[in-house]
């Protein structure tokens, strides 16, 4: 299979999209790290997989990204254990307007942490192997929802910030491709908690209902499919692939040519 020997590390694996995304790279030959900060949760789903895998293709890690003690200890554990990280799915976040800095922490500066100590690893420039980093982002990256201003912020900063550090590691020789996956409404426990999880803006989680009932809402394994095919399809970096029940899109961005002025 297309990910046999490859080492892949996901963040928030345990539940929800995470965990559509280990199943989908299992089911293609990778092995996976399954980083969580809910143990629980995290034991369950690898006591599931050493049974339809092997104990050996996978390893669950109790990891919270807003720890930098923590994600330096897994991505250590996890080049230990199985020589290298070829693939990262930074996936782990939250919505929920009322702790915003803690979403912020958790979905952004969570996010770029992750991605910046797995580079220590995988960087070609420090011995790595190179490789391919997708950082779930959302639909609320693209265009804003008025219901989750923070929540839309943090998810535009991940878009953004996929894509600088796209033409970084292709300026500087990494060896590594940074994507972005963008999908819209997605049956997770996230989306279940949403009206509980507007703060301020919970008067408008009706408007955002009649949105998610309009536009639909995405399997898990859906979104695992897009995700693969980010991991898989070399000619992708720097891209951000928005995921609808009315299909896919790579997204086309304003180009702003470097000129002198008048
Ligand atoms: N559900 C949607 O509609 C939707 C749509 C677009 C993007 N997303 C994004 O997809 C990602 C996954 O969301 P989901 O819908 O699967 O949510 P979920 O709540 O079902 O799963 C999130 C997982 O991340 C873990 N997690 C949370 N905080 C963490 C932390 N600090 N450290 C480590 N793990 C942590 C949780 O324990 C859980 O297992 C998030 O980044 C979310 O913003 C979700
Ligand atoms: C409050 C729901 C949050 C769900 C989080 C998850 O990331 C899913 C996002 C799904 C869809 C996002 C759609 C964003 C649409 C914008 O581009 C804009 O077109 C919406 C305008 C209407 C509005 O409510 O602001």
């Amino acid at each position: 299979m297309a990910l046999n020997g490859k080492i892949a590390v996901v963040t928030g694996a345990a539940l929800g999209i995470g965990k559509a995304m280990t199943e989908i790279l299992l089911q293609n030959g990778a092995t996976v790290v399954l980083l969580d900060v809910n143990e629980a949760a995290g034991k369950s789903l690898k006591e599931a997989l050493d049974k339809q895998y092997g104990r050996e293709k996978t390893l669950f890690l109790n990891c919270d990204v807003e720890s930098e003690e923590h994600i330096k200890a897994a991505f250590q554990k996890t080049v230990e254990t199985f020589g290298g990280i070829d693939i990262l799915c930074n996936n782990a976040g939250i919505l929920n307007e009322r702790t915003w800095e803690k979403m912020i922490s958790i979905n952004l500066v969570g996010a770029i942490r992750v991605a910046y100590l797995a580079l220590q690893h995988m960087n070609k420039l420090a011995g790595g192997r190179g490789g391919v980093i997708v950082n779930t982002a959302s639909m609320a990256g693209l265009g804003p929802l008025m219901s989750c201003p923070v929540y839309t912020a943090t998810k535009h900063g991940v878009v953004g910030f996929t894509r600088a550090m796209a033409a970084a590691s292709t300026a500087s020789g990494y060896g590594i491709r940074f994507n972005a996956l963008c999908p819209g409404f997605v049956q997770t426990d996230l989306f279940s908690a949403i009206p509980s999880n507007l703060g301020h803006y919970s008067h408008l989680a009706d408007a955002t209902q009649q949105m998610a009932d309009m536009m639909g809402t995405l399997t898990v394994s859906l979104v695992a499919e897009c995700l693969l095919e980010l991991v898989n399809d070399e000619t992708k970096n720097g891209e951000a692939l928005l995921v609808t029940t009315n299909g896919n899109k790579y997204i086309t961005f304003p180009v702003f040519t470097l000129s002198r002025g008048p």
